[in-house]
C-alpha cells in the first residue's frame, strides 16, 4: 500500500503546484483539500468565511481532509491547516507529511503577483507581505512538529519534485 503524500506549508509556497507535479511523478492521484471543499460546498472559501466565519471554514477543512485521504494520493491542503492538532496527528498518522518551507519575500512575491482572493480571503487585515510575515512566524513551528520531511520550495517546482522524491526515497531505504 502506499501510504498518502499531504503537502503542507504556507500560502504560495506552491502545495497546489508541486502537488499536482509530484502526483504526475509518482503516477499518483492528485487531491486539493481547498479545490474538494469548494465543489462540495459550491462556493468560494471567500464566500464561506464572509457568511459563516473562520470557524466553519476551518471545521469543514478538517472534512474535507478526512474525506479525500486514501492510499496512492498526493493530498495538498490549506496552509492553516495544521492549526487543528487533530490535523496535525492525523497527517502524521495516516500518511507521509511533507512540510514546503519557503523564506516571506519569496511568499509574498507569489501571492502578489497570484493573490487568488476567492480562495485567499485575508487573514489578518494587514498588507500581504506583513500578513505572510505575521501568519508564518505563529504557523512555523505547527508545519514542523506536523512534518516527516521538510524541502527548500523557493526552488522551481521541478526541483521541489525532487527533492520531495529523494526524501522519500531515503526514508524508504533506512
Ligand atoms: N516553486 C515555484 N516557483 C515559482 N512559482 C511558484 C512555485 N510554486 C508555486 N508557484 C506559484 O505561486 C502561486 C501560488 O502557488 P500555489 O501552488 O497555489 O501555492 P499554495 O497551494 O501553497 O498556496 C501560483 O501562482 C504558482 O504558480
Ligand atoms: O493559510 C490559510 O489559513 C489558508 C490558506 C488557503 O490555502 P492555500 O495555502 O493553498 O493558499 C485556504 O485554505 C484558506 O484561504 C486558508
Ligand atoms: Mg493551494
Amino acid at each position: 500500500m502506499t501510504l498518502p503524500i499531504f503537502l503542507v506549508g504556507a500560502r504560495g509556497c506552491g502545495k497546489t503546484t508541486v502537488g499536482q507535479a509530484l502526483a504526475l511523478a509518482q503516477g499518483c492521484q492528485f487531491i486539493d483539500t481547498d479545490f474538494w471543499l469548494q465543489e462540495t460546498a459550491q462556493q468560494t472559501i471567500a464566500d464561506i468565511v464572509a457568511r459563516d466565519g473562520w470557524e466553519t471554514f476551518r471545521a469543514r477543512e478538517t472534512d474535507a481532509l478526512k474525506a479525500v485521504t486514501a492510499p496512492a494520493r498526493v493530498i495538498a491542503t490549506g496552509g492553516g491547516i495544521i492549526l487543528s492538532e487533530y490535523n496535525r496527528h492525523f497527517m502524521r498518522e495516516k500518511g507521509i507529511v511533507v512540510y514546503l518551507c519557503a523564506p516571506v519575500a519569496v511568499l509574498a512575491d507569489r501571492l502578489e503577483a497570484f493573490p487568488e482572493e476567492g480562495q485567499r480571503p485575508t487573514l489578518t487585515g494587514k498588507p500581504i507581505s506583513e500578513e505572510v510575515s505575521e501568519v508564518l512566524a505563529l504557523r512555523d513551528a505547527l508545519y514542523r512538529e506536523a512534518a516527516h520531511h521538510v524541502v527548500n520550495a523557493a526552488q522551481l517546482p521541478g526541483q521541489v519534485v525532487s527533492d520531495i522524491e529523494a526524501a522519500l526515497q531515503l526514508a524508504r531505504a533506512s
